[in-house]
């Protein structure tokens, strides 16, 4: 207990209580989504991706999930206890941010006779590792390496997300030496086992900023196969409307699914973050109609000028998914073609889904009859 107060203070004293990550209304969490908006089908239960969280102990892998899809603040991970046992979740039956998270235990052996490798490293999704750089990280190089090689060879396509984590201690040379040092070593590791084929990416990140959410977004979006498609429609729809940057979030986590294909800077990231909080806390407040559950839908909207001639534009594109773009004050001046604009993308985006339900109505008519059903056997596409 004295270690956590003295953890908790030391926090409180670098980042203040403005660092409070997830300032959602506890109550506003997934639901049912509206039927005429339903992209649950997006993803069919069996195809729904997965993510691997792996790591040694204490490295902070529940502490992730925790934060970015429970809204708990930083401090509050200070309680989380040991993971035991695999803890699977499926985040979200509703929203496009569609997958299950798998939390391993730090002391997980996959020579286990009960570890079933086929089964948990097989199908579509992605292995994140998390390091804790603040510790001595040869330990967690040598098992990242095992896990990459083993996971590797059940299943070739699994991709790999190495999280530099907890680069809040760190002062910012450290972070690029650190940095430096682990993507030298891991890869030279892998040339060593002759598996120079094997892609690592490496993210810095610390759940006391918004580089967690940052970091999960390029995770998750690379799980979306619509993600070349949503980010073409992103690039129309800034061309055409004079906006510098459009990111689409999952409200809830704060991920963003897709943005144009100009550079993400983090400040950029974070301001819209912001604009959500500031969003949600209002509608919380003042929006609630009686018996209404969540304080969005799709018709929400926001306009926030800065007093450095920016604009922040919001729009719901459904009830979890937001578009939020940043502008140039002078830019706005034309907001009849700019709300005009968003009305096209959103009904563009909807045929995106529309064009996958489809499909996926298609699969499940087609297993459920015997004569198809034999033919999934030898592998239809979808
Ligand atoms: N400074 C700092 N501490 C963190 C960060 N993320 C997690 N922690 C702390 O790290 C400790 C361990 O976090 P857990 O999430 O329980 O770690 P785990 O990897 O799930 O641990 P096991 O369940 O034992 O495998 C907790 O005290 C967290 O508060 C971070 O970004 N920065």
């Amino acid at each position: 207990m004295a270690s956590y107060s003295q953890e908790e203070e030391k926090h409180y004293r670098e980042y203040g209580p403005g660092c409070e990550i997830g300032s959602f209304p506890k109550d506003f969490v997934y639901g049912p989504d509206d039927p005429d908006q339903d992209i649950s089908l997006i993803f069919a239960p069996d195809q729904k991706p997965k993510i691997l969280l792996m790591g040694l102990r204490r490295s902070g892998k529940s502490s992730i999930q925790k934060v970015v899809f429970h809204k708990m603040t930083p401090n509050e991970t200070l309680f989380l206890e040991s993971t035991n046992k695999i803890e699977s979740e499926n985040i979200s039956n509703s929203s496009f941010v569609q997958f299950k998270i798998l939390d391993f235990p730090g002391q997980i052996d996959f020579f286990e006779p009960s570890f079933d490798s086929e089964k948990i490293f097989g199908g579509h999704g992605a292995l994140v590792f998390v390091i804790d750089a603040q510790d001595d990280y040869m330990e967690a190089l040598n098992r990242l390496h095992q896990t990459v090689l083993r996971a590797h060879k059940v299943n070739p396509h699994l991709r790999f997300e190495v999280f530099i984590h907890k680069v809040d201690g760190l002062s910012d040379d450290t972070k690029i030496e650190t940095q430096r040092d682990i993507h030298q070593r891991a890869n030279d590791e892998l040339v060593d086992a002759g598996m120079e084929q094997i892609h690592l990416s490496f993210y810095l990140t610390s759940i006391y900023d918004h580089s967690i959410f940052e970091a999960f977004s390029k995770v998750v979006q690379k799980l979306i196969p619509q993600l070349p498609t949503l980010e073409n429609l992103l690039n129309l729809f800034i061309s055409n409307s004079g906006i510098e940057k459009a990111f689409l979030f999952d409200v809830l986590s704060k991920i963003y699914i897709a943005t144009d294909s100009s550079a993400v800077d983090m400040q950029s990231y974070e301001l819209c973050c912001e604009m959500i909080d500031v969003v949600i806390d209002i509608s919380d407040i003042y929006g609630k109609d009686e018996g209404a559950q969540v304080p969005f839908d799709k018709e929400s909207s926001s306009i926030i000028k800065l007093n450095n001639a920016t604009v922040l534009y919001l729009r719901e594109v459904s009830r979890y998914l937001a578009l939020v773009c940043i502008l140039r004050e002078e830019s706005f001046d034309k907001q009849g073609l700019i709300d005009y604009n968003f009305l096209c993308f959103r009904k563009a985006i909807q045929d995106v889904f529309d064009v996958r339900k489809v499909q996926l109505q298609q699969l499940t008519s087609s297993l459920s009859s015997p004569i198809l059903q034999n033919s999934h056997t030898n592998g239809p596409t979808t």
